[in-house]
């Protein structure tokens, strides 16, 4: 009996498809639609119902390189082979036919037949490329635990560079210089904004507190993802200058009343400095809305939120759109 050879689409592996470079030499638009009309019944009914079941028992699996699934409609219907199929510069184009290895071959055979009979080579190149470094910008009320947050999560996590602010602000007990912050004078401060060395300053409570551009683009060029802690007016600035291609993180106490107790242990402010902090913390909150993220840094669970703040940075990194960050 005579063979006829069937391509059977990936997608579709059940329903062999016909294709005009497979076909006997003699064939004839009218054969072919016998043997295509028999063929789509045999498969929409049982073996037995069909007295032609040989002529499409054993489809030969195969697909020659370079070559469209449309050389016939599904079969539903049954279509002549599409005129760009039997067109002669296609055909010119159109790679030599390379019959798949059988499926019981071993796995490089496969992997090799695979291959030819796709026409190319696999390649080993990442489908994703590596992300590109992230800008996180941290902000929320004074006292809220934007450097405690920040501190534990340069401990747990690699690969991050927060960048050190400079202030004209007093050291605080505990606190080291070139480390939390570069302390300067205000005439200091004042000469590096004329430099332009600076990507965001203000004014925040009577002292200055700036972000030095260049310790940016160092980290960022050894691939490190970037810190930046602010005040609100400066995530409002920043927003402006680096509008989506930065991350917006603001940080909050589980309520007002747990961000007063925590600000009152610091004991760090007095009670003027107090009262100023929390009525700006009120003012504060309403900006939130304005972030790209909320985390809640709640009393005695500074794990959890730095946790949040891992699984933000990780969800970052697997957008499919992402950011790019340009200093
Ligand atoms: N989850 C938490 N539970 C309990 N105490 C916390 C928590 N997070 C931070 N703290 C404490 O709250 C106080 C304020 O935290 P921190 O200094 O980090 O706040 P901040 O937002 O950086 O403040 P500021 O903007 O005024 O510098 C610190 O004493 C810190 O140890």
């Amino acid at each position: 009996m005579e063979r006829v050879r069937f391509l059977t689409s990936p997608l579709h592996h059940h329903q062999p498809r016909l294709t005009p470079a497979l076909l006997p030499a003699s064939y004839s638009p009218s054969s072919m639609l016998l043997r295509r009309l028999f063929a789509s019944l045999s498969l929409a009914q049982p073996a037995s119902y069909f007295p032609l079941p040989r002529l499409i028992s054993a489809p030969s699996i195969s697909r020659p390189a370079g070559r469209s699934w449309l050389g016939f409609a599904g079969r539903e219907s049954f279509g002549f082979p599409l005129m760009a199929l039997s067109a002669p510069a296609e055909e010119a184009r159109r790679a030599p036919f390379v019959p798949l290895p059988p499926s019981n071959a071993d796995k490089a055979e496969l992997y090799k037949g695979l291959e030819a009979t796709l026409g190319s080579p696999f390649s080993s190149n990442p489908f994703c490329p590596p992300p590109n470094p992230l800008i996180l910008v941290v902000s929320g009320p004074s006292g809220v635990g934007k450097d405690a947050v920040i501190k534990r999560l340069l401990e747990v996590r690699e690969g991050i560079h927060f960048v050190v602010t400079a202030t004209s602000r007093p050291q605080r007990p505990g606190e080291v210089d070139g480390k939390d912050y570069f302390f300067v004078t205000k005439e200091e401060f004042v000469s590096m904004i004329e430099r332009d060395e600076l990507l965001e300053h203000a004014l925040v409570y009577g002292d200055y507190k700036g972000i030095p551009k260049q310790q940016i683009r160092e980290y960022m060029g050894k691939g490190f993802d970037i810190i930046l802690r602010v005040d609100i007016q400066g995530a409002a600035t920043l927003r402006s200058i680096l509008g989506g291609s930065a991350v917006f993180i603001f940080l909050v106490a589980e309520s007002e009343e747990a961000l007063v107790k925590r600000l009152v242990s610091r004991k760090t402010e007095t009670a003027e400095m107090l009262l100023v902090r929390v009525a700006t913390a009120r003012e504060e909150v309403r900006h939130m809305k304005e972030f790209d993220y909320v985390v809640t840094n709640a009393e005695g669970k500074l794990n959890n939120a730095v946790k949040l703040m891992e699984s933000i940075i990780d969800a970052e990194k697997a957008k499919v759109h992402r950011r790019n960050a340009v200093i």
